[in-house]
Formats: structure tokens, C-alpha cells, sequence
């Protein structure tokens, strides 16, 4: 288990990590997901021993590793560059990693050998072993950057963006493997993205950053559903949110008055995610529903989606996603006239603050 506690790290001043509480249990997958500049690479260079903290400690199995240098850690760390050595082969750059490792290095060469040619295997490139690393393509780069990491064994795997160089359809396949690799090996994965889907997809939980800042860490499908912060809410990209007041429980919106019962007075923010918003032209919105006026944009087309854009009448675009699984798809010309409307159950608020309105308080350490 590795915990952080009130980890700090400044810049020159600046917060780039500010009181970090987490624990990271044996045997998970990981994603962190936040802005550019929100610290994530901080955060994963802290726990490897490549930054220091101000303040705060960091410990593993109990072992306080707060000032152990990065070889002491028995982590590893894949970083988005690879850091291969391009005069070696595959074989060898995997194989650097076993004979050179500072717990129990492996000098047998028969040992070596087996173990470098089981992880090649695991990670899908036996057939490479020979292989310069200047003639892989940027997948299979990953790959070998994942396998010289693992051979080592370490207690916790740091990926820095370990998908972002790759294109969409090798993403969408590694993506896959990754998981299957990790369960395979037993090892904890704390993996960096600033793409949500791919934290979405991958994690067992999901830990959102933001200057510095844990907003939230639950399962994919808890941020997703019930993000605890109107920031978390932005990051997932899923929600149309609307900043305005709330006043004696309604949230005003132009002429609007919609149902926020339980929000405090004052500034706040109400969101509705975008599949669970429908498009009415023609057609009334249901009993009970809330309903707004506005103006159809344009339509994108994803295999099995459908993503409409609109504009409500003080100007916010308003996003619906709808499933060709479920309905037709609708087109209207730019400029239609049209509501859009949701069932108000499915709404959520946040405070001033940005925090939702319900939402425990934050929990890091969980
Ligand atoms: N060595 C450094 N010296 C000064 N400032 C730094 C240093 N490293 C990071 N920072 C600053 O700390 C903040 C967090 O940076 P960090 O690289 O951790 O963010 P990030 O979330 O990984 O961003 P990205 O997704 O763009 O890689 C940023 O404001 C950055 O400019």
C-alpha cells in the first residue's frame, strides 16, 4: 500500500501539489486525470523519488520512502518519451532493466533470458526480440518501455500519459492490453491522462486534479455519475452546466425557473448530462419534465451516437447525445427552432463554491 500524506510541492512559490492525501492499495489500476498544469506529473515524479516534497510524507508497505532515492523506491516508472536505448534490441533493453534492477539483480543468463522472454510474450512482442528499438513503431516502443519497467517487479507501476503518443485505434487496442496486463501480473498501475475517456475506461477508481488539488477519487462510474465538484463535472466532458443563482430553491435561467430544491441562495451551477437531455421539434416535452427554449447548431455523428449542439437563449451551448440503438436520429436544418428538456430528477447542483450540493466531503485517503 502507498500512501501520501499532506504532500506538498511549490515552484517557485506556486503550488504544483498541495496537500495530498491518498492511498493507493496493492493490486488496483489507477488513473489520474486533470488539466494541463494541474500536477499530475508532479505528483507521479514525487512518488518516484525525482522531485522532493516541501512537506508531507510518502510511505510504501509502511516504509516511510519520503527522501529514498528513486533506485530505493521499488517503483516503476514508464514515461511518455520511452527512454529506450536506441543502440540496443529489444531483448537487451528489456533485459537491461532485469541485470541491473537494485533488489535482487538477475545475472544467470538462462534466468534472464526466461524471464525477459516471458514478459516479450506478455506484452505481445515476441517476435521482436531482435529488433532494433529505431525500427518499432510507437506502439510497440510502449511496449517495450512497459516490459523493461515490469521485468523489475516493482510494488507500483507510474505511467506518465503512456497512450498519448499513440494514434486512436492503437490507443483504443493498448488500452485493452494494458488492463489485461496488469491483472495478469498483479501489480498496482497509477496511470496519467489528460484524456477522460481513457481514465474513464481503465481505472478501478479515478483520481481528479486540478491546481494541485485532489477534487475526487471513486470508481469511473461514480465520477462519471456523480462528480463531487462542478470542475470534475467540466473534466469528464459529459454534462451541459449552466452558471447562474439560485433563489428560493429554483435555479433561474433566463425567464426560467428550474426546480433546484435544497441548493442554498446565491451564485450556483446546475447540470444536466448531455444523454439525458432530449431534443422536442414538434413534439411536447413529457409531464414533469423541465423544458427550454433554443436553437438547433449542428449535428456530429459517431458510429452508434449521435451528439446534437444547440444554443439556449442567453447564448450557452447545449449538448444531447443521443444512441442510434435507442431512436432514430433527428435532423434539423441550422437555425431550427426547437426545446430541449430533461427530467429535473437527473439534475445536479453545485454551490458557489463549485462543490455539489449532497456531495460527501472529499475523502482522498479512501
Ligand atoms: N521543474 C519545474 N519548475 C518550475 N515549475 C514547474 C516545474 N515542473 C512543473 N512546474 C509547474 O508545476 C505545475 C504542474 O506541472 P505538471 O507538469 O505537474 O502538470 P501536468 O498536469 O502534468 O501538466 P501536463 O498535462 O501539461 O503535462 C505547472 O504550473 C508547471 O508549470
Amino acid at each position: 500500500m502507498l500512501e501520501l500524506r499532506r504532500v506538498t510541492k511549490a515552484f517557485a512559490g506556486v503550488p504544483a501539489i498541495d496537500a495530498v492525501d491518498l492511498t493507493i492499495h496493492d493490486d488496483e489500476y489507477l488513473t489520474l486525470l486533470g488539466p494541463s498544469g494541474s500536477g499530475k506529473s508532479t505528483l507521479l515524479r514525487l512518488i518516484a523519488g525525482l522531485e522532493v516534497c516541501d512537506s508531507g510524507t510518502i510511505s510504501l508497505d509502511g516504509e516511510d520512502i519520503t527522501y529514498s532515492p528513486t533506485h530505493l523506491r521499488n517503483l516503476g516508472f514508464v514515461q511518455q518519451s520511452y527512454g529506450l536505448f536506441p543502440h540496443m534490441n529489444v531483448f537487451d533493453n528489456v533485459a537491461f532493466g532485469l541485470r541491473h534492477r537494485t533488489h535482487n539483480p538477475i545475472e544467470d543468463s538462462s534466468e534472464v533470458d526466461r524471464r525477459v522472454k516471458a514478459m516479450l510474450d506478455l506484452v505481445g512482442l515476441s517476435e521482436l526480440g531482435q529488433r532494433m528499438v529505431g525500427q518499432l513503431s510507437g506502439g510497440q516502443k510502449q511496449r517495450v518501455s512497459l516490459a523493461r519497467t515490469l521485468v523489475t517487479e516493482p510494488k507500483v507501476c507510474l505511467l506518465d500519459e503512456p497512450l498519448g503518443a499513440l494514434d486512436a485505434n492503437l490507443r483504443e487496442r493498448m488500452t485493452v492490453e494494458l488492463r489485461k496486463i496488469r491483472e495478469a501480473l498483479g501489480v498496482t498501475f497509477m496511470h496519467v491522462t489528460g484524456n477522460e475517456d481513457e481514465a474513464l475506461a481503465m481505472g478501478d477508481r479515478m483520481i481528479v486534479l486540478d491546481h494541485g488539488r485532489l477534487l475526487q477519487v471513486a470508481p469511473p462510474d461514480m465520477v462519471y455519475r456523480e462528480p463531487d465538484n462542478v470542475a470534475v463535472a467540466r473534466f469528464v466532458n459529459a454534462y451541459n452546466i449552466l452558471e447562474g443563482r439560485v433563489s428560493d430553491g429554483a435555479f433561474l435561467q433566463d425567464d426560467a425557473r428550474l426546480p433546484a430544491a435544497g441548493a442554498p441562495d446565491g451564485k450556483g451551477y446546475y447540470a444536466i448530462r448531455h444523454d439525458a437531455a432530449t431534443i422536442h421539434h414538434g413534439s411536447e416535452p413529457p409531464e414533469g419534465a423541465v423544458a427550454l427554449p433554443a436553437t438547433f447548431v449542428t449535428e456530429e455523428f459517431l458510429g452508434s451516437r449521435f451528439f446534437y449542439f444547440l444554443r439556449l437563449d442567453d447564448g450557452t451551448v447545449f449538448e444531447v447525445e443521443r444512441h442510434l440503438s435507442r431512436e432514430d436520429p433527428i435532423h434539423l436544418e441550422a437555425g431550427t427552432r426547437c426545446m430541449v428538456s430533461w427530467d429535473p430528477r437527473n439534475a445536479l447542483h453545485f454551490g458557489a463554491d463549485g462543490n455539489r450540493i449532497g456531495a460527501p466531503a472529499m475523502k482522498g485517503a479512501a
